[in-house]
């Protein structure tokens, strides 16, 4: 769609652009599909890269003339335009587009003779599905960057036809985000937004398979749901809804709603996280007295408002009422079950606004009948909508509602605002601070960190590459020196981004942030990483990042340092990463463009010898430096190089008598 938009009625837009940067074509053809991942990646090298190697088509020179050859790649909303030859850095804003085009020039690009890319954005936006009601101020957010379908209550096969046309996917408790969407999904779901608290509706080891993340919105209706805890504890103790029902069915039975009161009675908090506390602080006022079950809260959080943590058979053994407020999760299913019933006090009361599943439904029931529990009063079921003809729903002893621990005006607009934010900003390629299936970085770290993760996926990218083929990557130490104490420094981002660059030049996997553990140890690449820490200022969050990769040839003997393994590492050095030691050797080289790593005899004349056949061949030199062990002994050459010199280039350079090895890598 975008690209005939674009070659039928932007003819004239694009040949302003062309003649901008002095590129002549005499006709343009589609070459590929771009993913949006692709889209979001700064590195161009690495989109066309992508595209070959995902799409498995090469690209198609769209137009050659004497100077330049043009390719083009397009996705729904961007192109990619790419130049064999230098594109001038000018002023774009002087060029005035007949449609929404927006033009980057990657950063690189500034600098003299780089590869030439442009990359046309369209303003095609993202497609974004909401799948379940969601607040106006939430809508609004999205729409103003995405195409926002909203398509309630759709079968799980509509749901699976329809997401291969979505970007992200948002939903609330009531839609199951199985396997099955996300292998419909044919890559391109990259968000899901779960529109509150609970993710016990995705499938997260599917998401994180397929490189999707997922995200919630945490905070938002946490009071919610603790006042609808408090409404529900209140209204069984006091008959509210069993009295209500039966008044308006023409009775006036006083002496049978008889309640029974809260203040001095031990309420046991089970899961003392958001939502628990709340309900804990609101008991508290009832005059209640509050204990809690948690195996991770800290004790002094719960001290600070009056309540103790115990352990779990205490809490089911002397509550008066239990009020559950734990996740989901395979520990906490069925956690309240015939056993634990059996270990209650008689006439324990129940509240329930956490998940159905954590109770066993039959087992609940036979403890009402048994009289050990008193009354329960449950807002959530193990299959919602419960059947109509549920022992436990029609028992007379149960309060329901139907699932409205978050529903109140206020949580739905503040959670539908935050699940917005988190899913626009995904797709903006922001790392989510509420993500549930990748490591959160905070923003102000992430960008302290962002020169750290160019180097380590550099990195990666470079030792995979100095291994000789057939070796078999399979254990790989990341070093990380630092002055700052462990706890500031978190290096998830910095291993999933060793991890892609080590695993994206082997294979045909788009590695991120989201599936990047997974990846690697799915292909049996186990990644340990070690902190070496440094005396003195902790300014820089780190002062070297090393890559090894131990068990394995390499196809450049001297990367190998004196321990065995295949050894890079790196520097930030102004901003920039730099290559810093190859093997036992220290250089000094930025890690931009593409680097040639030689080995020879250090004697003079080398580098003008190297740098003129590089220059007879057209090729720009970025970045030279030699590492050597001593005066005339060995030394390790690293050249920075924009192009990649032509096979016959390479062969010259070996053929250099004093030269022992060479290597031409790509970053
Ligand atoms: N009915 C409704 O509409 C709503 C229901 N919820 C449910 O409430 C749950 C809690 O929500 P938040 O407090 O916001 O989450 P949270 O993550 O802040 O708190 C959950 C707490 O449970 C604890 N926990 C984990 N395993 C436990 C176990 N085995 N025993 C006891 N505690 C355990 C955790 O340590 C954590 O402190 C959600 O997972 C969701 O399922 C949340 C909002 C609305
Ligand atoms: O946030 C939660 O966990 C909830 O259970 C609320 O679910 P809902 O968004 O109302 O379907």
């Amino acid at each position: 769609m975008f690209w005939s938009q674009l070659v039928a009625s932007l003819k004239s837009d694009l040949v302003q652009i062309l003649a901008h940067f002095s590129l002549r074509p005499s006709s343009l053809n589609r070459s590929n599909v771009l993913s949006s991942q692709m889209r979001q990646s700064k590195d161009l090298m690495s989109h066309r890269a992508h595209i070959r190697k995902r799409h498995n088509t090469p690209l198609e020179s769209a137009t050659k003339s004497s100077s330049t050859t043009i390719t083009m790649a397009s996705s729904p909303s961007s192109t990619l335009l790419s130049s064999r030859s230098p594109i001038k850095p000018t002023s774009l804003s002087s060029l005035k587009w007949k449609l929404p085009i927006s033009l980057t020039l990657p950063r690189h690009q500034r600098r003299r003779g780089s590869p030439a890319f442009i990359v046309l954005s369209m303003d095609a936006k993202p497609t974004v599905l909401v799948a379940e009601k969601l607040g106006q101020a939430g809508l609004d957010l999205l729409k103003d960057f995405a195409n926002v379908d909203c398509s309630y209550n759709l079968s799980p096969e509509e749901l699976c036809t329809k997401i291969s046309l979505c970007d992200a996917l948002i939903v609330r408790s009531g839609t199951k985000v199985s396997r099955e969407v996300f292998e419909s999904s044919g890559g391109r779901l990259k968000v899901v937004g779960r529109a509150g608290v609970g993710i016990d509706n995705v499938d997260l080891g599917a998401a994180t398979e397929h490189g999707c993340l997922v995200v919630n919105a945490p905070t938002a209706n946490t009071v919610a749901a603790a006042e609808h805890g408090i409404a529900l504890l209140t209204a069984m103790a006091r008959n509210v809804a069993q009295a209500d029902a039966s008044i308006k069915a023409g009775k006036w039975l006083r002496n049978k709603y008889v309640g029974v009161s809260l203040v001095g009675k031990t309420l046991a908090v089970m899961g003392f996280g958001k939502v628990g506390t709340e309900v804990a602080r609101r008991a508290k006022g009832l005059g209640m007295h509050v204990i809690a079950h948690d195996p991770y809260a800290p004790a002094d959080r719960a001290h600070a408002i009056g309540v103790d943590l115990v352990s779990f058979d205490e809490a089911i053994s002397t509550a008066d009422f239990l009020s559950l407020h734990m996740p989901l999760t395979p520990a906490t299913s069925k956690i309240l079950n015939d056993e634990n019933f059996a270990k209650m006090k008689k006439g324990v009361r129940i509240v329930n606004v956490a998940r159905g599943g954590v109770i066993d439904e039959d087992a609940l029931v036979r403890a009402l009948d048994a009289g050990i529990v008193a009354q329960a009063a449950l807002d959530v079921f193990t299959v919602e909508p419960p059947p109509k003809d549920s022992k436990l729903v029609q028992h007379e002893n149960v309060t329901v509602t139907p699932h409205l621990g978050a529903s109140t005006t206020e949580a739905q607009e503040g959670v539908a605002i935050e699940i917005a934010e988190a899913v626009v900003g995904a797709l903006k390629g922001e790392l989510a601070a509420t993500a549930v299936n990748a490591p959160m970085v905070p923003a102000e770290v992430l960008t302290e960190l962002k020169p750290y993760v160019t180097l380590a996926e550099k990195l990666g990218r470079l030792a995979v590459q100095l291994v000789a083929g057939g070796s078999g990557v399979k254990s790989v130490k990341v070093t990380y020196t630092s002055a700052r104490a462990p706890d500031d420094l978190d290096t998830r981002l910095l291993r999933a981004m060793v991890t892609k660059g080590l695993i994206e030049p082997i294979s045909s996997v788009f590695v991120n942030l989201v599936n990047a553990d997974f990846t690697a140890k799915q292909r049996g690449v186990r990644i340990s990483e070690e902190r070496v820490i440094l005396d003195g200022s902790p300014e820089n969050p780190l002062e070297s990042i090393q890559v090894q990769i131990a068990n394995v040839e390499s196809k450049f003997a001297s990367a190998i340092s004196e321990s065995g393994e295949v050894t890079v590492e790196g520097k930030v050095k102004d901003g920039i990463p730099h290559l810093t030691k190859v093997g036992a050797f220290e250089v000094d080289v930025s890690l931009e463009g593409n680097i040639i790593l030689c080995r020879q005899v250090d004697q003079p004349g080398m580098i003008g010898t190297v740098g003129s056949i590089l220059g007879e061949e057209n090729v720009n030199v970025s970045f030279m430096s030699v590492g050597r062990i001593a005066p005339r002994k060995q030394a390790v050459m690293a050249i920075g190089v924009d192009e990649k010199p032509s096979k016959a280039a390479l062969k010259r350079i070996g053929e250099i008598p004093a030269v022992e090895e060479f290597v031409f890598l790509d970053l």
